[in-house]
């Protein structure tokens, strides 16, 4: 059951209590509740997602991210590597969390990702192979709404349509650019090889993207793992509106800190809800550093400062901290067949709400990219720019490209454009999330660290370089494209540096500001099995575990990290 105030709940002592209703968090209350022995509350900051349409109908997505009371309304630190400028940091202030708001991209990322968690931390499962059933646990294959056939473009064999968050391929809204992307695959098929699903674990190439929707719906932690069938359990309570402040009632148990509950503020008031079992941190990347930082897990340096006594020395609380940076190249086309034919028109925006509202279907069925590339750079390329391969293996790409019959933000009126946004899969920049203020319910310093570090921006280059050969080299693209809405021809490599520089923006991937690492490393924040380390009765399910950004969008990593973390704790709490 879903609660708005506190007085509600039939009592604070729970079995579980998990911090945030958010993308991880929600699984978790779902798999531990499937055990009607477990009583489960899920304690989350944000507003209800009921009937927020802007969540739900996916075309909307833009103007949901322009809305403050969907958000934690954060703000980051002056970034170096963008000449001082403060770019976004989303993160969402609803039920369901970042999966409520995001791209609802569904890209698992490259084998050799999880591979290479499982070489760090030391446990096989966290491998590729033996997390494939957890991916399968999670999704839920769903056709898309046109029903169009869809083979060759997607591979049924790495799919499940078991699981509870669905996951579609996009009705076919955009035909004549979807022609000219997939067109380059056969033009220039050494460069732009296609391949017929991105998701099986080698993502190289060019596919048809696949999104978090189902039956023209968003498809969020909420809306599926939180939906009528699963909600109705007598076992599991959430609570809106209720942000933790820190963990409390301490005490050492054979050497190890516990905490007999959580502090969080409602209303103005300060309650504590007790966890008799354990307490799992699902608050995200920014969240659960900053709830850790607040209850005396981190740096005693940095806490001493703040006057916060240290329980848990843990340096590598809120370091690490990984996204990718992303940048786009636009193009006005010889065509109306772009989404400013919606967007810059009252009748048409009209007309495709009006049918999504009659039948869920139509253009605001689907975001709006249509194609994702991911491709690599020559080892021969950074070896002779003195650099090292920073992907996990060979499977794993270096850069993503999205293709999007359109451009984000405004574009002048009567103009029709296509995009393609660029992303830098494998940073070495480090960032940090930190406290200032020993008042928990100041916002946290973040510092996503864009930019830092030369292969970052060398790898970005390298990207626009090889949209532009595309661009010039396939035929399909003559006569369609007009011009550059930036002319990045023939500019020197100071020039595009400035360009990516100048015009760079979050994916909004943060990740690692809690990694995991090997049971015995003298760094990391929680060991495979998630358990913070030193401490006993306290895990963090989220995507701030990550010990290295994935090669693909975030989400579906949070997936089944938050299943395989759930599992974990059935294991050690069920049935021996
Ligand atoms: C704008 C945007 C677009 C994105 N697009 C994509 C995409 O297209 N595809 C993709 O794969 N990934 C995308 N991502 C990334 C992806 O959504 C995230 O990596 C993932 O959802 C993170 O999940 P999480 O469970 O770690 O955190 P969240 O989903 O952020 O969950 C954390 C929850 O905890 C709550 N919380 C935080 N602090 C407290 C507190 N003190 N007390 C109580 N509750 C608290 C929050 O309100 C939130 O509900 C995007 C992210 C953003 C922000």
């Amino acid at each position: 059951k879903i609660y708005e105030d506190v007085s509600q709940l039939p009592g604070l002592s729970y079995d579980f209590i998990v911090v945030g209703g958010g993308t991880a968090g929600n699984v978790v209350a779902n798999r531990l509740t499937e055990n009607p022995n477990f009583s489960v509350l899920v304690l989350e900051a944000g507003l209800s997602n009921e009937g927020v349409v802007d969540s739900i109908v996916p075309f909307l997505l833009e103007d949901f991210l322009q809305q403050p009371t969907y958000e934690w309304n954060y703000t980051s630190v002056p970034q170096a590597g963008l000449n001082g400028r403060n770019v976004a940091n989303l993160k969402a202030f609803i039920l369901g969390g970042c999966s409520a708001h995001n791209g609802m991209v569904y890209t698992r990322g490259a084998m050799d990702d999880y591979d290479r968690f499982a070489a760090v931390t030391g446990d096989p499962g966290w491998s590729w192979n033996n997390l494939l059933p957890f991916f399968f646990k999670n999704e839920k294959w769903t056709p898309p709404v046109d029903h169009h056939d869809t083979r060759g473009q997607f591979n049924p064999s790495v799919h499940s349509s078991e699981g509870i968050n669905s996951v579609s391929l996009s009705a076919l809204t955009w035909p004549e650019f979807s022609h000219h992307v997939i067109q380059s695959t056969k033009e220039l098929p050494n460069d732009w090889p296609f391949n017929v699903d991105m998701n099986s674990g080698k993502p190289l190439g060019l596919g048809w993207i696949q999104s978090t929707i189902g039956g023209g719906k968003r498809s969020s932690s909420a809306a599926s793992y939180l939906g009528p069938e699963f909600i109705t359990r007598g076992n599991l309570h959430v609570l809106l509106h209720a942000q933790v402040s820190k963990l409390v009632n301490s005490n050492r148990v054979n050497g190890k800190i516990t905490f007999g509950g959580v502090e969080f503020a409602q209303g103005g008031a300060l309650f504590t809800a007790k966890a008799t079992k354990e307490i799992i941190l699902s608050a995200g990347s920014v969240g659960t550093p900053n709830i850790l930082l607040h209850s005396g897990i981190g740096s005693q340096k940095t806490l001493s400062h703040l006057g916060i006594s240290t329980l848990l020395d843990l340096p590598s609380v809120g370091q690490n901290a990984t996204d990718h940076p992303v940048f786009g190249l636009g193009w006005t086309v010889n065509s109306n067949q772009t989404q400013e034919s919606i967007t810059q028109n009252t009748t048409r925006f009209n007309e495709a709400f009006a049918e999504w509202n009659r039948s869920h279907t139509g253009p605001f069925t689907s975001e709006t990219t249509t194609q994702l590339a991911w491709l690599r750079l020559d080892n021969q390329m950074f070896t002779s720019n003195n650099f090292t391969d920073p992907s996990p293996g060979p499977d794993a790409p270096h850069i993503e490209f999205a293709f999007s019959p359109g451009t984000l933000g405004s574009t002048p009126p009567g103009s029709h454009t296509i995009s393609v946004g660029i992303a830098v899969l494998h940073p070495l920049s480090r960032g940090s999330v930190t406290i200032n203020s020993s008042n928990p319910f100041a916002s946290p310093i973040i510092d996503a660290g864009f930019l830092l570090e030369d292969l970052d921006i060398f790898t970005g280059r390298e990207g626009i370089r090889k949209v532009l050969k595309l661009f010039n080299q396939a035929p399909t693209w003559q006569g369609y494209l007009v011009a550059p809405t930036m002319d990045l021809e023939d500019h020197s490599d100071d020039a595009l540096d400035a360009y990516i520089r100048s015009t760079m923006f979050p994916a909004y991937h943060l990740v690692s500001t809690a990694a995991m690492s090997a049971k015995n490393a003298g760094y990391g924040v929680v060991d495979p099995d998630l358990l913070v380390k030193g401490a006993s009765g306290l895990r963090i399910i989220d995507a701030s575990v990550m010990p290295f950004v994935i090669s693909g969008h975030t989400q579906a990593a949070t997936y089944v990290i938050a299943e395989r973390g759930a599992d974990l704790v059935k294991k050690a709490w069920g049935p021996k």
